[in-house]
């Protein structure tokens, strides 16, 4: 199979992330015999730098034509300054919305060998295999007006949704749901917010579709308590932007840490971008340490989702598994006698538990 993959490493350990994903994909391409061919483009403070915007044209016309995109992570200190329509995670938001990637499934499993490294008790976590869908181009992050006015003493941001956005969300968790357990859970501020009671409205009609789905409606404050004192309770969960992107991050606290979770950003026709859930760690930019199991464990949920190359993802889930079971781990993991190891390192070990043949020539890079 020959695969077009554009590369957007952008900010901090984004970079270092996005070199880990690259040689797992290539030892992949040898393994099966694949072509992959890669084009690296800017993204975030990275473009603002070289092109003086977060999303350079170039960049989103490469993503465009693209089988896939893998994202490493945007932001950092350094652009704290620039004018808010400018700012790199502008370019994340400008890249979603312009592709349609309205779905962002952010799956959440508990791995065995990293039971004790949660910070929360193991028999609390034990069994947790929950799949956060998150709506990605609408709501709070994208509403206008969002400014400020009154020389700076009021503000406002907009949380607007059109019916059909709620509703091909809506649709996907229902979906996905049937894929799975059949429980979805619908989070939602329902006793406060008018996009909520529509939100939640459509989850009911919706509902009629799918009999076999069990649906609950939680609040998104009970929703944030009950996702760490029980989180084998959930199955499927759905929710708007801002409250995805909140529980999503919270919920890495039953794996053990941010660092591990994938992503995929998608639309209907399979075309994905695949992220790390986390952002560009500024306080260890740099160092060497960052987990890159986030970024490998995406670029699988690329090939399996976006390729259809199932086995190819299992082999990168197995190897990433067998690494943590051979007890190594970043520091970013509290886990009780392992091995400390950096970001290279551990590159390195799922690497080698993946193949030790040496990578071809079949496989092609091109840096744009
Ligand atoms: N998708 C993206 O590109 C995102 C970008 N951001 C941006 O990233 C910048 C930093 O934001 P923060 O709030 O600090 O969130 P963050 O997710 O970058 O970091 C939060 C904490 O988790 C740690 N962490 C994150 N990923 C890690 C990894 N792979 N390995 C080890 N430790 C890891 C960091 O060191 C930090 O202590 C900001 O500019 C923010 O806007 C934030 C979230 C998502
Ligand atoms: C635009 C972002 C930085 C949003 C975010 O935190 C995320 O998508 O996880
Ligand atoms: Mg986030």
């Amino acid at each position: 199979m020959k695969k077009q993959i554009v590369l957007l490493p952008g900010d901090g350990i984004g970079r270092e992330i996005m070199e880990s994903a690259k040689e797992v994909l290539q030892v992949i391409a040898e393994e099966f015999d694949h072509t992959f061919i890669f084009h690296e483009h800017a993204i975030g403070g990275a473009a603002i730098d070289a092109y003086g915007e977060p999303l350079p044209e170039e960049t989103l016309k490469a993503s465009e034509h693209a089988d896939a995109i893998l994202l490493g992570a945007v932001g950092g200190p350094k652009w704290d300054d620039q004018p808010v329509h400018n700012r790199p995670e502008q370019g994340l938001l400008k890249i979603r919305k312009s592709l349609g990637l309205f779905a962002n499934l952010r799956p959440i499993k508990i791995i065995p060998a990293l039971t004790h490294a949660s910070p929360l008790k193991e028999d609390i976590v034990s069994g947790s295999d929950i799949l956060i869908i998150r709506e990605l181009t609408g709501g709070l992050y994208f509403g206008k007006p969002s400014e400020r006015r009154n020389n700076g003493n009021s503000v406002v941001d907009t949380l607007s949704y059109e019916r059909y956005e709620m509703e091909r969300i809506i649709e996907k968790a229902f979906e996905t749901a049937m894929t799975r357990q059949k429980h979805l859970t619908s989070v939602d501020k329902a006793n406060v917010l008018e996009s909520s009671r529509m939100w939640r409205e459509i989850v009911d009609m919706k509902s009629n579709e799918y009999p076999e789905v069990t649906v609950e409606h939680v609040l998104v404050d009970a929703a944030a308590m009950k996702l760490i004192t029980n989180p084998a309770h959930f199955d499927t969960i759905v929710t708007e932007n801002l409250f995805g992107d909140i529980l999503s991050d919270e919920a890495s606290v039953i794996p053990g840490s941010l660092g591990l979770l994938p992503s995929a950003s998608v639309r209907e026709d399979g075309v994905g971008l695949y992220e790390p859930i986390h952002g560009s760690a500024p306080d260890i930019a740099g160092k060497g340490i960052a987990n890159p199991l986030g970024m490998i464990l995406s670029a699988a949920f690329m090939l399996r989702n976006s390729f259809g190359l199932d086995a190819e993802a299992n082999e990168i889930e197995r190897a990433v598994n067998e690494a943590l079971e051979q007890g190594y781990h970043t520091a970013d993991l509290q886990v009780k006698d392992g091995t400390l190891v950096s970001t290279k390192e551990m590159t390195e070990l799922v690497v080698e538990n993946l193949s030790t043949r040496s990578i071809s020539d079949s496989i092609c890079l091109t840096y744009v």
